[in-house]
């Protein structure tokens, strides 16, 4: 029997391209753990599948000076250590790294280990974590075509991303039952990524009495961003973090309000949903999702708005509106370009090249 450990966590783009990976890893028999943070987002969402889960102490690098860069620094080398003596004891013939700073030392140590690393970027360029990881890595999954061009040509697999096979088989009426919606309204979902966007949840809420006179919204705003004073109200629904009621959430969505984090963006892209992508501004990232919004918009399947314009003025009330209403009404066009760009087929990808490193034929 083959074994395989996965990696990755710190938000939910890092660990739902491994869920999806589980069926297919478990259809082809191999034995799967996982190594993520202590109490991190990857252990809520890992442990309820019965997968093995071992925590182990993480520390963030960040791109901005900060103490606990130092006091982190630490925490990463017990990282490493304790990884390593889990892949010692765990022996497994692939390493899978879904990103996120978690992995960076569990791919150190498996390379320490003699264990084989397959990693795998979502987005358009490459996070830090893969960025510290390459060096170590035996082959590089990618999602953005684009991307390849700054990879090593016997290194570099062009994959897409794996997605939850569920998300595609969601039941508009039962979402609609869930959020006690009509199907006679148009329904506007809107989702911040797994953590909720501050300013999306914002800007949501102080135009909710224009966007209800057309929708009806559902709106994903993250632990902790649940408004009290907004709960009942007719034709809005609200969820900190939706697991397994979100392919029905996705399939009443005429239209969907969305941060630029790839895998949400991927998804939707299967499920063929109109977007109007707010990405999260450069200020605060490395402008990954500025990257990935602005290829969506150039592939017609949706549009970008920034929170703020070149001159740094904020987002008005007003323009959000309207573009809402525009990727409302361009919906067909959307949908179509959709259609012809499917972005199925991630999780068999990515299993063909971890089955080919692990020594097993897919
Ligand atoms: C702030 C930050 O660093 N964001 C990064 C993070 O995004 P982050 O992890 O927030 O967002 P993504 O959009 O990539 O993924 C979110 C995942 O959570 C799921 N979901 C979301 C809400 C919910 O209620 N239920 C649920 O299951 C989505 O379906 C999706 O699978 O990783 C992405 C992938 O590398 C990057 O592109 C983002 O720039």
């Amino acid at each position: 029997m083959k074994k395989i450990v996965l990696t990755g966590g710190g938000t939910a783009g890092h660990i739902t391209p491994n869920l999806a990976l589980l069926p297919l890893l478990q259809t082809a028999g191999f034995s799967i753990s996982y190594i993520g943070l202590k109490d991190g987002m990857e252990e809520g969402l890992i442990r309820p599948t019965g997968v093995a889960f071992y925590g182990i102490t993480g520390g963030k690098l960040r791109r901005y000076a900060d103490l606990k860069n130092f006091t982190d620094l630490f925490r990463i080398g017990a990282g490493f250590w304790e990884s390593v003596s889990l892949l010692r004891k765990l022996k497994p013939d692939v390493l899978f790294s879904k990103g996120g700073f978690v992995s960076t030392p569990v791919v150190w140590a498996a390379k320490l280990c003699g264990v084989p690393v397959v990693t795998h970027e979502s987005d358009s360029t490459f996070g830090l974590a893969n960025r510290l990881s390459a060096p170590f890595a035996r082959k590089m999954c990618y999602t953005f075509p684009e991307s390849g061009a700054h990879l090593p040509e016997d290194k570099g697999v062009f994959t897409g991303l794996p997605i939850r096979e569920q998300l595609l088989h969601g039941n508009r009426e039962k979402g609609l039952r869930l959020c006690e919606f009509s199907a006679d309204k148009p329904v506007l979902v809107v989702t911040g990524g797994s953590q909720g966007a501050a300013f999306i949840n914002r800007m949501v809420r102080r135009c909710l009495p224009k966007l209800l006179e057309t929708f009806q919204v559902c709106h994903l705003c993250g632990k902790g961003n649940v408004d009290e004073k907004l709960e009942g109200m007719p034709g809005y629904r609200q969820f900190a973090y939706v697991t397994d009621d979100l392919p029905d959430v996705f399939a009443m969505a005429d239209m969907v309000v969305t941060r630029g984090g790839s895998t949400s963006l991927f998804e939707l892209l299967a499920l063929q949903k109109p977007m109007l992508i707010i990405p999260y501004s450069r200020k605060a990232s490395r402008g990954d999702q500025i990257i990935n919004g602005r290829s969506f918009q150039k592939q017609g399947f949706g549009e970008v708005l920034m929170e703020a314009d070149e001159n740094g003025m904020d987002m008005m009330p007003a323009a959000f509106l309207r573009a809402v209403r525009q990727v409302y009404e361009n919906r067909e066009r959307y949908i179509e370009n959709m259609q012809k760009s499917p972005a199925r087929g991630g999780a068999q990808n990515v299993f063909a090249v971890l089955c080919e490193v692990a020594g097993l034929s897919s």
